[in-house]
This record gives C-alpha cells, sequence and structure tokens, in this order.
C-alpha cells in the first residue's frame, strides 16, 4: 500500500517504520525542514528500549515536496497543526486516498472533515507512544494497540483492508463500535496522564506511584463524565480509570514521559486546549460546570506562559 504519514513526528515516524517494515511503501511528510533533511541525508535513527539504535532508510518530504498520491494518508500532527497539514496537502487529497488520524485531542474529526469528504475518513485512538528527541531521531519504549472506525461505515470501502495492513505492521488495531466514545475515552485519559505528568515533571509509572492519583484522577473524571453525559456521548469515569491503571506498566508507558511533557520540554505548545480546556469550554456552553478541567487547562497555560510558548 502506498502511504502517507502526515506529520512525521515522534508518533508518524514510528508508525512509519513499523509500515514500512511491513512492506509497505511509506513517504513521511513533515514541516521541520531540519528532521526532513536528517532523514534524507542519515535515514531515520529508532533507539529503542534497551538502548540500541537502529537506522532506518526512509523516503521524506515537506509538504510542499509531495507531488504523488496515496492510498492511504495517516495524519499525526499534533491537534492544531491539522487544518494547516491538511491545507498544504490539497493537491493530494483531491485523488481520494482514505484519510486516517490517531491523534490526541476532541475535535479533529471537525477540522478534517473541513477538508475530506466524511466517507472517506477513519478515525481512532491509539496508545502506542514514542519521543521526538531530535531531528530524524525517535525513541520509542513499550508497545500499544489501535482501535477505530470509519466515519459512514456503510460507505468506506475496506475498514477490513485498513485493518488487516496495520495488524500485518503489529500495531495491534481493532475496531471501535462508537469513535467519539473512544476519542473521548482517550481525551479523558490524557487529560489526566498528560496534564498532570507535565505539572509534576513525571513519567506515568511515577505519577501511578502517588499515593493521592485517584483523587486526581477523579476530579478531571468525574467532569469528564458530567459533560459527556450533557452532550449525549458515551462516557465511563471507571472505564477511562482503569485504562489509566493499566499504562504504570513499565511494559505498556510506564517510563514514557506523556507527550504534553515531550512538548513543554521542548518549549512547544501543548495540545491542553482540545483535553481540559475542550471540556471546560464545552462544559460552560452547556451549563455543566467543569472547575478542575479549566484550572488545569490555565495551569498548563501559565506554564506555557512562563516558558514563553506562544
Ligand atoms: N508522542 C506520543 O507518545 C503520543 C502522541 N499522540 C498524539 O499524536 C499526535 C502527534 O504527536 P507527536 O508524534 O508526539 O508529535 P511531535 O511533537 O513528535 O511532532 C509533531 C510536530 O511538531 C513539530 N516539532 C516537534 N518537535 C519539534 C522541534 N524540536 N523543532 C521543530 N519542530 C518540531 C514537527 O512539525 P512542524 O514542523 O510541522 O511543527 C512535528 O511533526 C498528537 O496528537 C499527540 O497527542 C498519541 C499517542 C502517543
Ligand atoms: C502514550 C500516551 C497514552 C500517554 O498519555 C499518550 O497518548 C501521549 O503521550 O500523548
Amino acid at each position: 500500500m502506498k502511504i502517507a504519514i502526515a506529520g512525521a513526528g515522534a508518533m508518524g515516524s514510528r508508525f512509519g517504520v513499523k509500515l514500512q517494515s511491513a512492506g509497505n511503501q511509506v513517504t513521511l511528510i513533515d514541516n521541520w525542514a531540519d528532521h526532513v533533511t536528517t532523514i534524507q541525508q542519515q535515514g531515520l535513527t529508532v533507539t529503542t528500549d534497551d538502548g540500541t539504535d537502529h537506522v532506518y532508510q526512509m523516503t521524506a518530504k515537506r509538504p510542499q515536496e509531495v507531488t504523488t498520491t496515496f492510498d492511504l494518508v495517516i495524519l499525526f500532527t499534533k491537534a492544531m497543526q491539522m487544518d494547516q497539514m491538511l491545507q498544504q496537502l490539497s493537491g493530494v487529497l483531491g485523488n481520494h486516498p482514505a484519510v486516517l488520524t490517531l491523534a490526541n485531542g476532541i475535535g479533529n474529526i471537525e477540522t478534517i472533515e473541513r477538508h475530506v469528504p466524511k466517507d472517506h475518513v477513519v478515525a481512532g485512538t491509539t496508545v502506542w507512544s514514542s519521543s521526538l528527541t531530535g531531528p530524524g531521531h525517535i525513541t520509542v519504549t513499550g508497545t500499544g494497540s489501535i482501535s477505530l472506525q470509519a466515519m459512514v461505515p456503510d460507505k468506506f470501502p475496506d475498514l477490513p483492508g485498513l485493518i488487516t495492513t496495520l495488524n500485518a505492521a503489529g500495531l495491534n488495531a481493532s475496531p471501535a463500535q462508537n469513535v467519539l466514545a473512544a476519542i473521548w475515552k482517550k481525551a479523558g485519559l490524557n487529560s489526566v496522564l498528560n496534564t498532570y505528568c507535565t505539572l509534576f515533571d513525571c513519567n506515568i509509572a511515577e505519577f501511578g506511584g502517588l499515593p493521592n492519583w485517584r483523587k486526581l484522577n477523579d476530579a478531571v473524571l468525574s467532569e469528564f463524565e458530567a459533560v459527556a453525559t450533557a452532550a449525549k456521548i458515551q462516557f465511563s469515569a471507571a472505564d477511562v480509570t482503569a485504562l489509566i491503571a493499566a499504562q504504570f506498566d513499565p511494559t505498556k508507558n510506564g517510563g514514557h514521559y506523556p507527550s504534553m511533557h515531550q512538548d513543554m520540554a521542548k518549549k512547544r505548545p501543548t495540545e491542553i486546549d482540545f483535553l481540559n480546556g475542550y471540556v471546560a469550554r464545552l462544559g460552560e456552553k452547556l451549563g455543566v460546570p467543569a472547575p478542575t478541567n479549566a484550572l488545569l487547562a490555565q495551569l498548563i497555560h501559565s506554564q506555557e506562559s512562563l516558558k514563553g510558548i506562544k
């Protein structure tokens, strides 16, 4: 399959390597010029759990250099970069490839549907993880899985085929029954793990080792559940808490510093407005206050300001 990874940072690069190793023709597309040039000249370096470096020769391009067509575009930008990437790839999208997004945050589907017909879109979530440690260099730990669903299930040509392609690359994909519920579930997880690990400067296992992690968790997720219920979205705080607890295991994501922590460390804007901030705003609109999520969003914004992040 001809696959474009649009947004080839930490996650896009990890997925790109796995899909190419399984025999697909993969193009990594990214706006970070140094990253693209390093991959073109030296290959993509992947440091694995045991500290070993593996170098992969991969095709890497900036969006404006892409002229080929693809069967599948996997969008792996940050939520706030998605609209720009879709605009830059309008020529590529004109050939109607399937478009899959597994990015974190709520609201990405609406962004994609401004650029791509709904019946070509597949959305989902993943608990795979990765860190972009420098241009052309990622560090990966643990394993993960993917849950995904076509936005118009009767019209999307071949979801089982897409799942087979992802699974042949060892990505552990399975169909979701209710993609909006899956996105909210993942956003609940990120609004706990990403936000607290960033504020406390810790990894996921260290957060799980806090004696009061459950209290901190419940303060966020009880509001998520109330807002989701008002918005008629299926959400169970208990289910999300179980998923969070499963990440503490070092063979899953225990050793991982969440993507928001990585953003803050690199002085890059975070996705907070698509996580706790989104729920606080929606809660306000629906008359269901979410003060803990509103405060956490403000705390992260304050940290961004102190670091000079705009
Ligand atoms: N990392 C993880 O473990 C996980 C991440 N996710 C989600 O996946 C999506 C993609 O995240 P992720 O792969 O972490 O994103 P990254 O931060 O690794 O990369 C995103 C983009 O940011 C820019 N960028 C990043 N670092 C630098 C730098 N030092 N200098 C210049 N530009 C830089 C690049 O694009 P540009 O130049 O165009 O700005 C890059 O493509 C997000 O929605 C995230 O929440 C989901 C599960 C796990
Ligand atoms: C890996 C995981 C699940 C950790 O919160 C994630 O989604 C992230 O780092 O953004």
